[in-house]
């Protein structure tokens, strides 16, 4: 038997983090991984949907030359399978070198086996492997995608973000189930591929958790790309007809389609790890329930990302990887935990327009500090010269501030490169800044970051900045 001061068990965005920690505070680490070190964000998620929506972001470029002056373009027809190729080799190149190695330079044991529990302290390798036993542990398993129980649907086939980068043909007919981040950024790539694609919605509209009229200039778009969006629908059941799958709708009516992509949120991997033999409990829908310094209810083990976490995002799970494995350590050493700061956590849908947001929203600020006791400030896209320049007008700036002392709590961006432009916000509100200090500080003409300057000036009580046009005051 194998003994470490900390064992991780899962090796995709958080667990690395977590093992990388720990070992740099002088812990002996232990990383199990039971399929491929990188996990969802490198082969099934990030990587290769941001890689596909570049290439339909240039293809819808590229067939809009006209309008920057440039001749209509007449070149051959779009190659999906080119295009999925380039996605696969850009997860090559993202994921390049030997990652077992990197782990063993930091002084690492990467062991590539599922690691379940025999005991709280003790994990098997594999169904009859090796035991290693820890004195702490972190759980980073992640999530698989969650298919809605719908009948029919198993057996008519559907295809998730596990499956969909394997295609190398574009269905002509897809029906997307969800319109979270997921169903709108590949909705998007492959409309703009030229597939026909009907994004199902249960709820009024897409991307529910962010600012309603931020998600109306992302559905503007979709709809510009010949999406058919289909709120408050409810899918009764799928049936295979022939090479089709028809999907039929309560209160009548019925889509036909080539590949139904499932979308709809995700499940804890929390099944093959054997958490009874540890003693971890589960809280409802099988997630693993831990407290404000990521603890399970069993004091000696932690869990970090997609597994546990509300925040399933890349940044996010990779902080509380952190997070878990200074813990951990400062456990062995007999040190109290830190706990885990969401404060400033950026979200980003990478469509085009991207949306990006962090902090509150007009409407949550609303109701949580009152109506009068805060500002909204938003700066349109279409007053911004260089998103003229750019021809992306579509969106806007928007600051969200505390009346009192111009304190920012929130911002929402949505148009061309929001993802990069919510940086500036994050810092200000870490480092207690407030909106006059964003726009008191000279930003380079013609850039977008201007966009959030103007929306800062006019979230700060005085005009303050003599080049930019007083913002939109909501
Ligand atoms: C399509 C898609 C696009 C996304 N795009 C973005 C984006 O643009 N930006 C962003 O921030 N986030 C994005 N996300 C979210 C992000 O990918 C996840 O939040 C993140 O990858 C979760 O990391 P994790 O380490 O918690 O889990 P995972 O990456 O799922 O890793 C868990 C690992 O644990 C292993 N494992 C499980 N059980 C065991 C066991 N018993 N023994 C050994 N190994 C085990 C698994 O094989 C897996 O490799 C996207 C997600 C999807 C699905
Ligand atoms: N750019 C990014 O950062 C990014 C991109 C993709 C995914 N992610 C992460 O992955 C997670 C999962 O994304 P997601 O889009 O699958 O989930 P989600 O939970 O954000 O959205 C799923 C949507 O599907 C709807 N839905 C569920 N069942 C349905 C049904 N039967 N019919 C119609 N609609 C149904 C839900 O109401 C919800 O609106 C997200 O929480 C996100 O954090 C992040």
């Amino acid at each position: 038997m194998q003994m470490f001061d900390v064992g991780v068990i899962g090796a995709g965005s958080a667990g690395p983090k977590a093992a990388r920690t720990a070992a740099r505070m002088g812990a002996s680490v232990v990383i199990f991984e039971e399929s491929r070190i990188g996990g969802e964000c490198l082969y099934t998620g990030c990587v290769p949907s941001k890689a596909l929506l570049h290439s339909a972001t240039l293809w819808n470029r590229i067939l809009r030359a006209p309008e920057f002056g440039l001749p209509q373009y007449e070149g051959a027809a779009l190659d999906f399978g080119a295009v999925m190729a380039h996605a696969r080799r850009t997860i090559e190149r993202v994921g390049a070198g030997d990652a077992t190695e990197s782990f063993t330079r930091a002084g690492i044991v990467t062991v590539c086996e599922r690691a379940s529990f025999v005991d709280p302290n003790t994990v098997i390798a594999g169904a009859h492997g090796e035991r290693y036993q820890a004195k702490q542990w972190i759980l980073c398993t992640g999530s698989r995608p969650s298919i809605p129980n719908i009948p029919g649907l198993e057996d008519a086939g559907c295809d998730t973000n596990r499956t969909v980068f394997g295609w190398t043909d574009l269905p002509r007919r897809i029906v997307v189930i969800g319109g979270g981040p997921i169903g709108c950024e590949l909705g998007q790539v492959f409309a703009r591929f030229g597939a026909q694609v009907t994004i199902i919605l249960s709820g009024s509209r897409i991307l529910e958790r962010d600012d309603a009229d931020a998600a109306c200039v992302v559905s503007e778009m979709l709809a510009k790309d010949r999406i058919e969006l289909r709120p408050k629908t409810t899918i009764e059941r799928v049936e295979r007809r022939g090479g089709e799958k028809v999907l039929h709708l309560r209160g009548g009516g019925e889509i036909v389609c080539d590949a139904i992509l499932v979308a709809a949120g995700r499940r804890s991997n929390t099944e093959g790890v054997n958490l009874e033999a540890a003693g971890v409990r589960l809280a409802e829908h099988g997630r693993l329930k831990t407290d404000g310094a990521l603890r399970t209810n069993v004091p000696h083990i932690w869990a970090a990302g997609d597994v546990a976490t509300e925040y399933k995002f890349t940044h996010a799970v990779s902080y509380e990887g952190a997070v878990t494995a200074t813990n951990a350590v400062n456990a062995l050493r007999g040190e109290p935990p830190i706990k885990a700061d969401y404060h400033v956590v950026p979200r980003v849908t990478y469509t085009d327009p991207e949306l990006a947001s962090v902090g509150l929203t007009p409407a949550m600020a609303r109701q949580t500090h009152g109506a009068e006791m805060i500002d909204v400030s938003r700066f349109p896209f279409d007053a911004l010269d260089r998103a003229i320049i750019d021809g992306a007008t579509e969106g806007f700036a928007q600051i969200v501030s505390r009346h009192e002392d111009g304190a920012i709590i929130g911002a929402q961006i949505v148009g061309e490169h929001a993802g990069s432009l919510i940086s500036e916000i994050c810092l200000a509100m870490r480092s207690g800044l407030c909106a006059a200090d964003i726009a008191l500080t000279m930003h380079a003409y013609p850039t977008l970051p201007e966009a959030v300057e103007a929306a800062a000036d006019g979230a700060a009580h005085a005009p303050l900045s003599p080049n930019i046009p007083r913002a939109m005051t909501d």
